[in-house]
């Protein structure tokens, strides 16, 4: 469980996290969406001590993340928005070894992790292949691995979806679903609903650093409507399509 209580991070004169209080359960599919700037990635940089909060307190299964950063890392793996910032070794199968060998971990059980990750993102078989000749979408699955492999309770991904083919979207999207089925936590930053809705429990969205809606998916499209920030042009909710947006008043896809 993540839980953030009275969160407040500052850039300056810039208040980027304005007295956040948030709970995570284990094994929720939450998706974060906001317009641009109103403080998503601030706030989960927080969630495992990435950043530090000016105000408040991050806790992660219980214990502040300021008293023991290496078990919230290990609880709460990140994966950035471009994941060729994330990939540290030459091949595929050393990149994902990386986080399980600085745990200390036996090499037997290195192996063994770096197997089940790499098939939890169909890449197994695959550990001697370079890094460098990835397809974008290849690439974020070797991301997903690699914090796989240090078996998070939580997976945070931050706009995983920009400059992703269809397939490779469809494959990281698949990824998501069936790690979420096994019970893995799965946080998604993102600006277009349209890509996980389908598989959130959870809908928040925040503005100018505050948390503005927290609800259900269905309830939270409505909320949205309300709101001035920008919505999708066309949503799919549940299976019917219907968003209950109005597209004319839909401006854009971007948040
Ligand atoms: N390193 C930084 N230095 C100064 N200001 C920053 C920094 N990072 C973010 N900010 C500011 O903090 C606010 C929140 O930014 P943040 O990146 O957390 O928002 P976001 O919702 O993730 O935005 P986006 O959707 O554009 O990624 C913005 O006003 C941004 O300009």
């Amino acid at each position: 469980m993540i839980e953030t209580r009275e969160l407040t991070h500052r850039y300056g004169d810039t208040v980027a996290v304005d007295d956040v209080s948030l709970t995570v359960p284990d094994g929720e599919f939450l998706v974060l969406v906001g317009a641009n700037g109103s403080g998503k990635t601030t706030l989960v940089r927080q969630f495992n001590g990435l950043l530090d909060p000016d105000e408040g307190e991050v806790l992660v299964n219980g214990t502040p993340v300021s008293e023991n950063l290496v078990a919230a890392r290990t609880a709460v793996g990140m994966v950035f928005q471009d994941p060729r910032d994330q990939l540290v070794a030459s091949t595929i199968g050393g990149d994902v070894a990386f986080g399980p060998e600085n745990l200390g971990l036996s090499r037997e059980e290195i192996d063994r992790r770096v197997s089940e990750a790499l098939a939890a993102v169909n890449l197994d078989g695959r550990e001697d292949e370079s890094v460098h000749e990835l397809s974008g979408g290849e690439r974020e699955r070797v991301a997903i691995a690699g914090v796989l492999a240090m078996d998070p309770d939580h997976l945070v991904l931050d706009e995983p979806f920009t400059g992703l083919d269809e397939p490779a979207r469809r494959s990281v999207l698949g990824r998501l679903r069936a790690l979420h089925a096994e019970g893995t936590g799965i946080v998604v930053v993102t600006h277009d609903l349209r890509d996980v809705l389908g598989l959130a429990d959870r809908v928040v969205a925040m503005a100018d650093g505050r948390v503005v809606v927290d609800s259900d998916p269905e309830t939270a499209l409505a909320e949205l409507g309300g709101l001035n920030v920008r919505v999708p042009d066309t949503v799919a909710v549940g299976d019917d399509g219907d968003s209950g947006f109005d597209s004319q008043t839909a401006r854009t896809d971007r948040y």
